[in-house]
């Protein structure tokens, strides 16, 4: 640690932990377990994002497997190339969404590395196990293109069937080379790929899209350990959001779902409670024509409202949750709106990385005048607003992917349910301690995360034996011991 601290920029911190990721694995993961509240923010947001943006220009050696379109017709051979065998989770993205940053191409490969070193630091799933993959279908970010660095094929992104032909068979190939119970987690694929390669393969293959239903089970979390804070139940409040991409409207439906169950109420009735403005305003059933599908059942009865501002005057909602990739976009106005008729407002401003938050934590307490429920999805210090200090909450889906995944791949589950991502949300809000609520968190510290982690994965993996989808045999009693005995430790032995 003595050596990673001499390094000023977060960059360089970056760059030293990758190297001692290749050179010492074992150091590597010792010391990110024994800080993870201080090296989080190097190896995964905010500084995974700039890393990826300058990947090119940091290079030194590849991470993880890169499959081209050259390799078409081939990719079971370049998969049979990675020297391990035994892999459980597979993180895989094709870099035209990375994080709020956009279409990163190739250098997107920064987040399935970083996904799987949180996969194993927080979740326990040995590192060996573990498989970065990026597919290389091109990019349309022109200033790589132009870029005499880009790692990546010199093109524009392929669309329409010859993508849908790759990623078929990229699937295909996982499948005859792992078998059935490999984990393939789906990250930062553009909104327009994303749903439908979710619908396509969830009833074939073991998948998650950790944007969409990570995302989700994350904030259900955080707003079910909020409503101690703020009262009521799930369905007396009212939610707002900006941005209708994978995480609004993922979020949406699983905030719906688990209040359906509460209150059995048809989820359609439950979606009501729920608003999305988009890039045009509002999402009101007038637009529906031209809505994309996954937009299309937050599409209600409203008049035209045309921007934020104007759509949390006229919902009032008691949530406001920011998923746009967009910086800056809760202002002053917004943040003084929604306080002038909450006592508490809940406001959660998701985006990805630092730069994309809606809104900084400063701002949102001292326009909230310190009122505000809050937590974003990249991490911000404590401030101290009129005396008192305000300790913002970290809503980002590494609290819940690790644990999720562990308890995937332990109980040997064959498909991911939604009962599933519930039974993760459930169990990382009973995690959430007094100590935490005193003060105004609604999520425990990352500090604590492997414990929190092994209890995820118990949850995780009773609703998948109760479900019947759990292939391991005879189902461990106590689950959450089960959990921690198959925890990965970097453990360095005495010798006398
Ligand atoms: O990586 C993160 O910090 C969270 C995430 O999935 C995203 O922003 O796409
Ligand atoms: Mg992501």
């Amino acid at each position: 640690m003595h050596n990673i601290r001499q390094y000023q920029l977060p960059l360089q911190r970056y760059m030293a932990m990758m190297d001692l990721q290749e050179g010492n694995e074992r150091l590597f993961y010792k010391l990110l377990i024994d800080n993870v509240e201080e090296l989080l923010p190097i190896v995964y947001t905010p500084t995974v994002g700039e890393a990826c943006q300058k990947y090119g220009s940091i290079f030194s050696r590849p991470q993880g497997l890169y499959i081209s379109l050259k390799e078409k017709g081939k990719i079971l051979e370049v998969l049979k190339n990675w020297p391990e065998r035994s892999i459980q989770v597979i993180v895989v993205t094709d870099g035209e969404r990375i994080l709020g940053l956009g279409d990163l191409g190739c250098q997107g490969m920064g987040i399935p590395v970083g996904k799987l070193s949180l996969y194993t630091a927080l979740g326990g799933v040995r590192p060996s196990a573990c498989l970065p993959i990026t597919l290389d279908v091109g990019t349309n970010n022109e200033e790589l293109l132009n870029d005499e660095f880009y790692i990546g094929l010199r093109q524009r992104r392929v669309t329409g069937q010859e993508y849908a032909d790759f990623l078929h068979e990229f699937m295909a190939a996982v499948k005859q080379n792992y078998g059935e119970k490999v984990l393939i987690q789906f990250e930062d694929f553009a909104n327009h790929n994303a749903f439908d390669l979710l619908a396509r393969y969830g009833t074939t293959h073991l998948v998650f899209n950790d944007d969409i239903q990570g995302t989700a089970s994350v904030v259900l979390a955080g707003l079910v350990a909020a409503l101690k804070l703020v009262g009521g139940t799930l369905a007396e409040h009212t939610y707002l959001f900006l941005g209708a991409g994978e995480a609004g409207t993922g979020i949406a439906e699983l905030i719906a779902l688990e209040m359906s169950r509460q209150t059995k109420t048809p989820i359609d009735e439950c979606r009501k409670k729920i608003w999305l403005v988009d890039s045009k305003g509002l999402i009101v059933s007038t637009r529906k024509e031209s809505l994309q599908h996954f937009k299309k059942p937050w599409a209600h009865e409203h008049e035209h409202v045309g921007n934020l501002l104007d759509a949390v005057n006229a919902i009032k909602p008691t949530v406001l949750i920011g998923t746009s990739g967009k910086g800056q976009t809760f202002t002053q106005e917004v943040v003084e709106a929604i306080s002038s008729f909450n006592e508490m407002p809940i406001i959660l401003a998701l985006s990805n990385p630092t730069s994309q938050a809606e809104c900084t934590a400063e701002q949102a307490y001292t326009w909230s005048k310190g009122r505000a429920v809050f937590a974003t999805g990249s991490p911000f210090d404590p401030v101290e607003y009129n005396g008192k200090t305000h300790v913002p909450g970290q809503a980002n889906n590494a609290y819940i992917f690790p644990g999720f995944g562990l308890g995937v791949v332990m109980s040997g589950a064959i498909r991911v349910h939604d009962d599933m991502l519930l039974a993760a949300s459930e169990a990382l809000a009973q995690q959430v301690t007094q100590e935490n609520f005193d003060k105004g968190l609604i999520y425990p510290p990352f500090s604590n995360i492997r414990k929190i982690s092994a209890h995820i994965a118990a949850n995780v993996a009773a609703r998948a034996y109760e479900l019947g989808l759990a292939s391991r045999r005879p189902r461990p009693k106590d689950l959450v011991k089960y959990a921690e005995s198959c925890m990965y430790s970097p453990i360095y032995r005495n010798y006398r």
